[in-house]
């Protein structure tokens, strides 16, 4: 961590002790490696494990991005390209696998919300991108 870094974190509340340099800081190449939540014991344990599960996240979010760019080209007209049953569907099963994961399936709700939302305004802005204009 560097000095402007560490000035940074003790803005936010952490004391020097939290501030080790870490042997598992995540680089460019190669697998991060931190214990299980439960065997945490230090913040640098914590925030190497979140920052190492959000890249996985973003990365996931990127693929489903393009799938959505995959239902664009796919779908045969602008009128489709929100369908409400799809979304209400997708959110339902986000809830329930939310459930079994033991996260709040209220907060998967608002996310998945937002999620499918801008989705779907990337897929209308690419269906215009890539169509003729319909009559
Ligand atoms: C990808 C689709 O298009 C939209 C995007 C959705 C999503 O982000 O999961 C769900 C429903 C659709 O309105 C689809 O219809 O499946």
């Amino acid at each position: 961590m560097t000095v402007t870094n560490d000035a940074n974190a003790l803005g936010k509340g952490l004391s020097q002790s939290d501030l080790k340099s870490d042997p598992n800081q995540p680089t460019e190449e190669g697998p991060v490696s931190y214990p299980s939540a439960a065997d945490a014991t230090t913040m640098v344990h914590v925030r190497t494990a979140i920052d190492d599960l959000d890249r996985q996240i973003v990365s996931l979010l990127g693929k489903r991005m393009r799938y959505i760019e995959a239902a664009a080209r796919i779908k045969p007209s602008r009128s489709v390209v929100r369908d409400q049953w799809r979304v209400d569907d997708v959110i339902s099963k986000c809830k329930a696998t939310a459930e079994k994961v033991d996260f709040p399936p209220e907060l998967v709700e608002r996310v998945y919300a937002v999620l499918v939302e801008g989705s779907i305004q990337h897929e209308f802005k690419r269906w215009d991108a890539t169509r003729e204009p319909e009559p």
